[in-house]
């Protein structure tokens, strides 16, 4: 990997010329952009960077402010192939910018849903890529899962019944385009009503000692890695319910019924994670995060080999020309469509950008102006 170069502070808007936008979240979009300096830096700096524009009004108002420095934070430091780089940040008035590393293979989730589910192969090759980083991150303190519900006794009565959303999920994981994960999104926690409408959002991954407010540390990482080897081999996770009252529900029963085509060794290893006693969880034992890359599941992978990229892939995802759906002529929009006719853009939508501006922030309360 190239050594990891930081953008001044003091970059702004103008410093970047601007594309298409990748996707969309709850507080912005992520939009593909050209740091103009980007000579300066060499190989050091991608071509093309991703940058995360997030509203500072929508953050406040969702009271974010403490998870968005989290997340910067953690970014900053993560040096894993396998995460996603982040190169900087800045900000202005109204958005925050997070100057990500591009991911061009796509969501995870699209490769799976299209697949319908994984033979055991590909199972293993990406449940071991999340074992691997959650390993690098709890060696250095830090839980993928969000801790929500930590407010304890300073909770409001109307924040009683908030829970959180796991973050590990297919959503949260991009293919890069030699079909090996990057994990994105740190320290983004999203609150979730204990309710049954839609605002629920997915708590399929949620592990019991949170929805029982016990506490959620590291084994609830290797929770959701159990999770999400039962769903890449099954194509749906084990405890679903039109209801997310009755997942939590199935959760807490802890029955999980594995397909019979389900690996034997998958399943021992599922078995061990989805245990809903803490002190027997695995990755939580003795032998920590090692217990699990030991399992005999993992057995036929070489982790030195596998985070330096140098085992087979089997998937790499495919890269088409794409044209633009736009013909304005501007400056702004040939280079657009510069970035759409690039072949590694054509796994994202087309986001239109029609977005209306946010409102200021008056700098006197920006909780942000030291960022
Ligand atoms: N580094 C990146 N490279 C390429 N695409 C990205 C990158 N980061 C995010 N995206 C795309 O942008 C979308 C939005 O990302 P973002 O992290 O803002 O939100 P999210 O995780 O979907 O939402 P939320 O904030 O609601 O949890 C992602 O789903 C993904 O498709």
């Amino acid at each position: 990997m190239p050594p990891k170069v930081l953008l001044p502070h003091n970059v702004t808007k103008d410093d970047f010329e601007w594309g298409q936008t990748l996707g969309t979240g709850s507080f912005g979009r992520v939009r593909v952009a050209r740091y103009k300096k980007r000579a300066d830096y060499g190989s050091d700096l991608p071509d093309r960077l991703a940058i995360k524009c997030l509203k500072k009004a929508a953050l406040i108002k969702m009271k974010q402010v403490d998870h968005i420095n989290n997340e910067k934070n953690i970014l900053l430091i993560l040096d894993h192939p396998l995460t996603v780089r982040c190169y900087g940040s800045f900000q202005d008035d109204r958005y925050l910018f997070l100057i990500l590393e591009l991911v061009g293979g796509g969501e995870f989730f699209t490769h799976l849903r299209r697949q319908g589910r994984f033979d055991t192969e590909s199972a293993r090759f990406y449940s071991a890529q999340i074992c691997d980083i959650f390993d690098y991150l709890h060696s250095r303190n830090i839980i993928y899962r969000q801790a929500k519900t930590e407010r304890g006794r300073r909770r409001r009565r109307h924040e009683r019944a908030c829970l959180p959303v796991s973050d590990l999920k297919p959503e949260n994981m991009l293919l890069d385009r030699d079909g090996y994960v990057k994990l994105t999104n740190f320290g983004f926690a999203k609150v979730v009503e204990f309710r049954t409408d839609t605002l629920c959002g997915t708590p399929e991954y949620i592990a019991p000692e949170v929805l029982l407010n016990k506490g959620h540390g590291k084994p609830v990482d290797w929770w959701t890695l159990g999770i999400l080897i039962y769903e890449m081999i099954v194509g749906y996770p084990p405890f679903v319910d039109e209801d997310p009252m009755g997942i939590y529900q199935k959760i807490l029963a802890g029955k999980i019924v594995f397909p019979r085509f389900f690996d034997r060794d998958a399943k021992s290893l599922v078995k061990k994670l989805l245990q809903a006693d803490l002190s027997k969880r695995l990755g939580n034992l003795k032998g920590g995060s090692q217990d699990v890359k030991d399992h005999r599941w993992f057995g036929p992978i070489h982790f030195d080999d596998l985070r330096n990229k140098r085992l087979p892939v089997k998937y790499k995802p495919h890269l088409k020309a794409q044209t633009s759906h736009d013909d304005t002529p501007c400056t702004e929009r040939d280079f657009q469509r510069d970035m759409l006719s690039a072949d590694d853009l054509s796994n994202f939508e087309f986001y239109p950008d029609s977005e209306e501006l946010p409102p200021a922030i008056n700098p006197a309360h920006d909780p942000f102006k030291d960022w």
